[in-house]
């Protein structure tokens, strides 16, 4: 039995009666929402739903009432080889270096308590390099596994038999539209020579203003409308229905996701920076999300206390390993 066939997507199949049956489950998905051929129009919605489907169970979750309590983190990749080299990188895809490979195995440190049911990264490599060095830190020792949507055989050739196997994976989505802003015609130039001849201020408003676009690139507000976009329609619903997030992308598209997050005005966010492979969490429930902070290490308690749930689900992991 194939791996999209097994499970019900959490949070697009409200499950008949009789439906805890797991051989009910597998027809009501493999027909109408996990088969791969019914969203060949739409490899988004068959990535997430395939995703679903290899863990559907969030790893800890406690509800008070109604409501579910669910943690989101953020995390920019590390340095990457043109970060060093002080180049625009934009949708360059260009990898990590020494430092940013040791960043992202940090940044796993420090979050190797938080729990983690789902990941999303950009389509670039500095970004999914960060997430699977920094999963491999992780108390739970689930497995990352990165989501092969892009064709209907792409998603036959990749899937998983084993439902145990299933049980400890991380399904892991890549999409576009958390990609860095495009950044034009900067992309490969030298950050200081720019600036040195169109002037600092030029690209300060360039680089940190809401609405000005770079030479034939994107502006902060043209990457927010598809990141945030892409965050509320395939996101958020997977907070909402309970499951545990990590989210690994870039300065600007993080800028925009943050600016949505803590309402940000235009104004405010052209202050904020985000620093390569320093994990950011926040906490979501009954429909909004409080920013934690940056979890410090392990062994800091602060971050466990601010949630009764993530103080549980630590000492789960504990008692798990010893
Ligand atoms: O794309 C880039 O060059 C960086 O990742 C972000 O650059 P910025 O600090 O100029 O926005």
């Amino acid at each position: 039995m194939a791996a999209n066939f097994i499970l019900q997507p959490a949070g697009f199949l409200d499950v008949p009666p009789f439906g805890s049956s797991r051989i009910f489950g597998k027809l009501i998905s493999s027909r109408f929402f996990c088969n791969a051929s019914h969203h060949k129009f739409n490899p988004v919605i068959a990535s997430i739903c395939n995703a679903s489907a290899v863990d559907p169970t969030p790893s800890h979750s406690i509800s008070h009432g109604s409501s579910t309590e669910s943690t989101l983190i953020l995390i920019r990749h590390g340095e990457s080889m043109w970060n060093e080299k002080n180049l625009f990188t934009g949708c360059c895809d260009v990898p990590l270096t020494r430092r940013g490979v040791e960043e992202a195995i940090e940044a796993g440190k420090r979050i190797s308590y938080i729990p983690v049911d789902m990941i999303f990264t950009s389509g670039l490599i500095r970004a999914k390099m960060t997430a699977m060095l920094a999963m491999t830190q992780h108390h739970q020792k689930k497995v990352p596994i990165i989501m092969h949507n892009e064709s209907e055989q792409a998603t036959t050739w990749s899937q998983v038999y084993s439902e145990t196997t299933i049980k400890q994976s991380i399904p892991v989505i890549t999409t576009w539209q958390l990609n860095e802003r495009m950044y034009g015609e900067l992309q490969g130039l030298n950050k200081k020579e720019t600036a040195e001849r169109y002037g600092k201020e030029q690209v300060h408003e360039w680089r940190r203003s809401y609405d000005i676009q770079p030479p034939k690139g994107e502006s902060l507000e043209m990457c927010l409308r598809r990141a945030v976009t892409y965050f509320k329609e395939f996101i958020e619903p997977q907070l909402q229905s309970g499951k545990h997030v990590m989210v690994a992308a870039h300065a600007n598209s993080l800028r925009s996701i943050i600016m949505y997050l803590d309402k940000m005005t235009s104004q405010e966010v052209t202050n904020l920076e985000l620093s390569t492979g320093i994990p950011l969490l926040y906490i979501y429930k009954d429909g909004r999300f409080s920013s934690r902070g940056s979890p410090v290490g392990p062994t800091e308690a602060g971050v466990y206390a601010y949630t009764e749930s993530l103080a549980v689900y630590r000492q789960q992991l504990d008692e798990m390993s010893h």
